[in-house]
């Protein structure tokens, strides 16, 4: 835990208007991105939206009773006329016709945030979500590397590396940035008495620094450019159209300026698709098909179905029916309406002390992303700059000069006949409790290291973040609410919190012989394994991990009693 500031510095505080109260830490480089005008830009914002996003999220509570008690999402009959309507997006602006590779990472460590930039990547996508730890620190810094970034200034030392600078090179990717689920408050920054709505203090500070500088030179014209996860309604997407509207307007910017891929990540959404489209119509730049995400949200919009349990992580891959129908129809959608198709993430990334191994993984890479490209996608994301050659070499490969496929209307010949029931049928595969156990390894580790401040790390080779870790842990409390039969090398067990706190018991002692005794006292391993257990065993599920664990990455100063959010 930090000590109490003493320094000047530390005992300065912020510049605020009314109504506005900053608790996190005070540095002179944050107060230089919170300044008055732009706080009262997020206020402005907060006002305005924060009824509408009370009510999206009690909408979403209402819906998901309705699941519980054994309904199943569906198209709404309400809107059968927008989704056979005719008509568009507007066009594509030309800063971002070429999408085939996006290159994504947390929006701090500043280095990353360089070399993403100049990773050879068409896109950066900037990230405040999945990938980041909100703690004030990553915050905060995330929105200086951002308008250093957008400035062209932005610069790092590494003092670890003998004082290389990083700097950026002519060229550089264009960024998009990912602000946070509507979901989450923002702790550290009161408005009228209550926290703020996470994504519109993401997206607020960002847009009021940078947008005139994004429009005069990466945007040409257009922008900024956002990516916006975890959306259930298009009703949501209205919210972010308004958002939009009252940016430009107060910006004094054009309409349509601002543009936003939204993630279909949600089991809901998919149902929204052209809802969603038509909501953002003015300010779409497409769908991305957020995989790790829909996954997790698949068990938790069925998390009273036993009839839908998930097999092994592992298995739940593109080729299971639910997948593909899902990408499949997020591409007929987009070319429908004239926008990109953007497909998702692979979790390998370069394995450094093993040539086969590494092989291996970028050959199940180059497999995912010509799976992609063939079925229609415009482009696609990589975790890691290792892997950019590669995926460069498919999806040019494959469109052969053209910067995307929207005007092909490229979608798989299945794509017009999706039908309900495609789109949630039950994964097939073996559940095993060597699949609990790797649950339960990867979802400790994940979360320790978030509580330590790092939302994307490598685990067992594979790219592990919020979303990926929300598959371990639901899927555990999905198995244990059912009492799911489990594979034990051929007997089969019942999924029981006995079994589960036998397996906790071994896989955090084998943790701490994978990370070293000195590494293991030193992190929140011990923390982190209670709270994923209670999070498994819970009556009800919670919503999100990070929601759940929130309270324990706030830092109020001067320090208040630990929150309760
Ligand atoms: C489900 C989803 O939402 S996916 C989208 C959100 N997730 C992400 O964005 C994850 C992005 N990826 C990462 O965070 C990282 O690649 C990790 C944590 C998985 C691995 O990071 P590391 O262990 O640091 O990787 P590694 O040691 O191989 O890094 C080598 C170099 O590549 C750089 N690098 C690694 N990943 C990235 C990245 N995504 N962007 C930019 N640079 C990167 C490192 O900064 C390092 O640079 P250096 O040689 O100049 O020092
Ligand atoms: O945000 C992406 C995902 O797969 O989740
Ligand atoms: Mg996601």
């Amino acid at each position: 835990m930090p000590s109490m500031p003493t320094t000047a510095a530390a005992m300065a505080s912020y510049d605020t208007p009314e109504g506005v109260d900053i608790r996190g830490r005070y540095d002179p480089e944050f107060a230089a991105i919170l300044t008055r005008d732009a706080l009262s830009f997020v206020a402005g914002l907060q006002r305005e939206f924060r009824g509408a996003v009370r009510h999206a999220m009690e909408r979403r509570r209402e819906t998901q009773r309705r699941y519980d008690a054994g309904e199943l999402p569906r198209f709404d009959p309400a809107t059968k006329f927008v989704r056979e309507g005719d008509w568009t997006c507007a066009p594509v602006p030309p800063a971002i016709a070429d999408r085939t590779v996006e290159i994504t990472s947390p929006v701090d460590p500043r280095k990353m945030v360089i070399n993403a930039l100049n990773s050879g990547a068409k896109v950066f996508m900037a990230d405040f979500e999945d990938a980041l730890a909100p703690t004030w620190e990553n915050l905060m810094r995330g929105q200086v590397n951002l308008r250093d970034a957008v400035a062209g200034t932005i610069s790092f030392r590494d003092t670890a590396r003998g004082g290389r600078v990083y700097k950026l090179d002519e060229r550089t990717a264009k960024l998009f940035v990912r602000p946070r689920g509507w979901h989450l408050p923002e702790a550290h920054v009161f408005i009228d008495g209550e926290p703020a709505i996470g994504c519109l203090v993401d997206f607020g500070l960002y847009f009021f620094h940078s947008h005139a500088a994004f429009r005069a030179g990466q945007g040409s014209g257009f922008g900024p450019f956002f990516y916006l996860p975890k959306m259930e309604h298009s009703r949501e997407a209205r919210i972010w159209n308004g958002v939009f509207e009252r940016a430009e307007r107060v910006a004094g910017i054009e309409r349509g300026s601002i543009r936003a891929t939204v993630l279909v990540e949600t089991l809901p959404a998919v149902f929204q698709m052209d809802e969603i489209l038509h909501e953002l119509r003015d300010h779409s730049a497409g769908l991305n098909c957020g995989r790790w995400d829909y996954i997790f949200s698949y068990v938790k919009t069925f998390r009273a179905h036993p009839d839908r349990l998930l097999p092994d992580r592992a298995l739940v891959g593109m080729a299971q029916h639910f997948m593909r129908s899902y990408s499949h129809l997020l591409i007929r959608t987009c070319h429908r309406r004239q926008v990109h198709a953007m497909g998702g993430m692979a979790a390998q990334i370069p394995i450094k002390d093993d040539a086969a191994a590494n092989e291996a993984a970028l050959e199940l890479v180059r497999k995912d992303k010509l799976r992609e490209v063939r079925a229609g996608h415009d482009g696609t994301w990589a975790a890691h700059p290792g892997l950019i050659p590669a995926i460069r070499e498919v999806f040019e490969g494959h469109l052969g000069g053209k910067p995307n496929q929207i005007n092909a209307a490229a979608a798989p010949a299945d794509a017009a006949t999706i039908t309900e029931e495609d789109l949630i049928q039950p994964p097939r595969g073996a559940r095993t409790v060597e699949g609990l156990r790797l649950n339960t390894r990867v979802g400790v580790q994940y979360l320790a290291a978030w509580l330590g401040g790092s939302g994307s790390v490598p685990l067992y080779n594979l790219m592990e973040d919020a979303a990926t870790a929300e598959i371990s842990r639901v899927q555990n409390w999905q198995w244990l609410r059912h009492g799911a039969t489990l594979d034990a090398g051929g007997v089969a067990v019942r999924a029981t919190p006995e079994l589960l706190a036998r397996v906790m018991e071994e896989e955090m002692a084998r943790v701490r012989a994978e990370v070293g005794a000195e590494r293991f006292r030193r992190g929140r391993y011990a923390e982190a394994g209670k709270i994923f257990s209670r999070q498994c065993v819970a009556p009800e599920l919670d919503d999100f991990l990070t929601l759940d664990a929130y309270g324990l990455i706030v830092v109020h100063h001067p320090r208040a009693p630990a929150s309760k959010l």
